[in-house]
């Protein structure tokens, strides 16, 4: 019996930024009160946790054990945790639901307000930390430290699932694919519309499948890997463009804009670099054409074009996990999943061990990994 008492397991650990993670032996404390302590099976690897380890994240703390896009099995929970019991599948969410907050009750955000501050400190809601390595504590990121055997997080942050689900696959809905769907389906007036969806990672692809999901007109995936033709067409783009095979001096925007009659009604970044986040505003449709920045952009990096664009009818917004509320609605994605209508399998392009964990790190920046799951145990 492990309940009430620190846990010792292995942990990838972050020394600093932009060094590669450290398998280390760390010290998980119980879970305090309104705390659940889960066992991580498998987890996915982001780009964002990528982002966070080079440096690039202005919120980034070191030492951290990184991760957030986890599957597991509730090991234990702390006094006054309600709807969520050992033995129960369960995803973390970076995105809580406290269905309390002046944020959740909106019926506006998804964007929960009970435990953010401290999420973005690294800490958890009474802003200390359950992990410890080497007699030193261990930052928490983004609510779920993923990258641990054994993690805490807050009960706000828990989605409870059906266990029939392949913890190995669903994990992945912890970020990337379920942020892309939501974008989509979570946008009314989509079906019928032209799309044009910027960078084919896990995140666009998903971008792509759902809005062939609900029914887009034409789906114009831009991309500058070549290799990105074939992901992209295989979850339902109509076209592909390869910004770096226009004819020199041709910018992206405008082209989309000549070959659309006007410009899309709907474009999506999914690159977080700044100058495609413009492109792919300006690629907008006068009057009514949406931009969503899905991208998350370095530390320092701003967007800009020119107020005209705005003036003139285009929408530019941005949505955080795709605008799901994760305790809510992720149980009834997995569900999807199993049913067979939202893609998951299909986005798993390498499979780690633990161990190997930097391997999976370094296969991001190879051009065809879409993402990779590591194996915890
Ligand atoms: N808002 C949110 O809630 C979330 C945001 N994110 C963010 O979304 C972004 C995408 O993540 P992910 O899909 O994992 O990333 P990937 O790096 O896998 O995908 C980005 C794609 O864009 C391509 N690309 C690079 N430069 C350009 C360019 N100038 N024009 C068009 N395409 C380009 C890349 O090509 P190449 O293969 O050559 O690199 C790659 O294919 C990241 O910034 C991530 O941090 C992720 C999850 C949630
Ligand atoms: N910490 C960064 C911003 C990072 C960021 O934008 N994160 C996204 C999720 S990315 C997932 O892979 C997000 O949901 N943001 C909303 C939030 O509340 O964190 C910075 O400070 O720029
Ligand atoms: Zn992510
Ligand atoms: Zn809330």
């Amino acid at each position: 019996m492990t309940t009430g008492k620190p846990i010792t397991c292995k942990a990838a650990v972050c020394w600093a930024a932009g060094e590669p993670l450290k398998i280390e032996e760390v010290e998980v404390a119980p879970p305090k009160a309104h705390e659940v302590r889960i066992h991580i099976l498998y987890t996915g690897i982001c780009h964002t946790d990528e982002y966070t380890r080079s440096g690039k994240d202005s919120e980034g703390v070191f030492p951290v054990i990184l991760g957030h896009e986890g599957g597991g099995v509730v090991e234990s929970v702390g006094e006054g945790v309600v709807g969520v019991k050992p033995g129960d599948h369960v995803i973390p969410l970076y995105t809580a639901e406290c269905k309390e907050c002046k944020f959740c009750k909106s019926g506006k955000t998804n964007l929960c307000g009970k435990v953010r501050a401290t999420q973005g400190q690294g800490l958890m809601p009474d802003k200390s930390s359950r992990f410890t390595a080497k007699g030193q504590s261990i930052y928490h990121f983004m609510g779920t430290s993923t990258f641990s055997q054994y993690t805490v997080v807050a009960d706000v942050s828990v989605a409870v699932v059906t266990p029939k689900a392949p913890l190995e696959k669903i994990c992945l809905l912890g970020c990337g694919i379920t942020t892309g769907w939501g974008a989509v389906v979570k946008q009314p007036g989509i079906k019928g519309s032209t799309v044009a969806v910027f960078g084919c990672g896990c995140i666009g692809l998903s971008v792509i499948q759902s809005s062939s999901l609900v029914g887009a007109s034409r789906i114009i995936a831009v991309d500058t890997n070549p290799n990105k033709k074939e992901w992209a067409t295989k979850f339902g783009a109509t076209d592909f463009i390869n910004p770096k095979e226009l004819p020199e001096g041709t910018r992206i925007q405008d082209h989309l804009v000549e070959i659309t009659d006007g410009g899309l009604d709907y474009t999506f970044d999914c690159t977080g670099q700044v100058q495609v986040m413009r492109a792919a505003l300006e690629a907008c449709h006068k009057g009514w054409g949406i931009s969503t920045i899905i991208g998350v952009a370095a530390a320092g990096q701003e967007i800009s074009t020119r107020p005209f664009q705005l003036v003139t009818g285009r929408v530019w917004r941005g949505t955080a996990f795709g605008g799901v509320k994760g305790r809510t609605e992720l149980p009834g994605l997995v569900e999807d999943y199993l049913k067979g209508s939202v893609k998951v399998d299909e986005y798993i392009t390498h499979q780690v061990k633990f161990e190997e964990i930097n391997a999976g790190f370094e296969a991001m920046h190879s051009g065809d990994c879409i993402r990779a799951v590591v194996d915890m145990s």
